[in-house]
């Protein structure tokens, strides 16, 4: 079997660790020494006030960003991973090849490519818009044409970073319901949010930033009950702006 198409498993997921990282930029500090380790097939949202971090942690993790000190290692080998931005990165092309594309890179046989393409498009309620220039989706379809680009990969992790921040009611939905799919088939989530609804409806465990400092890595169970910092009773106040 391809190695690109082997079924993403629950239990073997290797943990990333964050072993004393900072980011720092021309002699400011943007992200303060911390440690972080992400196991399992968990979904871990990331939160935190505009500035806190959030997108930086999660370009460290993705390997976007280098750290300015510490290092970020996966424990074993590295898994397969994809990110999903707030605006999605798509090609100048249809709908259908930004997805074929995606599968020539990843090694899928060119006899294959199409009908697996269509069966992601029609998964993400996309069928009607293949022929569609991707540039020209609305962004709730680009996010999931996206998103049907990651499906494609079998990602073991997916890094969302605020995937529905610029989306109406419905198509955030559609996000949470495609990021429900990816952690039912196996795939550990990491993704940034403002929303603490929707931090509640889909987080295993909390990431707390607050200044460029982690502030908290907590079950989402005790997080929403009672935060143990008071920057995360703060936070859940409302009162944790920036
Ligand atoms: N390339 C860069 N150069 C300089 N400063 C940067 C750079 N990238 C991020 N920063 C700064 O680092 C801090 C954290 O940024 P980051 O984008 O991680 O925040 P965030 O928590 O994702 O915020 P938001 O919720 O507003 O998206 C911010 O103060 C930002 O201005």
């Amino acid at each position: 079997m391809n190695d690109m198409l082997r079924p993403a498993t629950t239990a073997g997921i290797t943990p990333q660790a964050f072993e004393g990282v900072s980011v720092s930029h021309r002699g400011q500090s943007l992200l303060q020494p911390l440690d972080l380790r992400l196991s399992g097939c968990r979904r871990t949202l990331v939160m935190g006030p505009n500035g806190a971090g959030k997108s930086l942690l999660l370009r460290l993790a993705h390997g976007l960003l280098a750290p300015s000190a510490g290092r970020v290692r996966w424990e074993g080998i590295t898994p397969r991973q994809a990110m999903v931005f707030q605006r999605p990165v798509l090609l100048r092309r249809s709908a259908l090849e930004n997805l074929t594309y995606a599968l020539a890179v990843t090694g899928t046989p060119r006899g294959e490519r199409r009908e697996r393409a269509r069966e992601a498009l029609t998964r993400f309620g996309l069928a009607a818009l293949e022929k569609r220039p991707a540039r020209v989706l609305s962004g709730g379809e680009q996010q999931r044409l996206a998103l049907a680009r990651a499906w494609l990969t079998r990602p073991e992790v997916l890094f969302l970073d605020e995937p529905t921040s610029a989306l109406d009611p419905a198509a955030i939905r559609a996000v949470e319901e495609a990021v429900r799919d990816f952690h039912a088939r196996g795939t550990r989530i990491v993704m940034t949010t403002h929303d603490l609804n929707q931090a509640k409806r889909l987080a295993d465990e909390v990431v707390l930033l607050y200044g460029g400092r982690l502030i908290e890595h907590t079950p989402a169970e005790r997080f929403f009950a009672a935060p143990r910092t008071p920057e995360g009773q703060a936070f859940l106040r409302g009162e944790l702006v920036w």
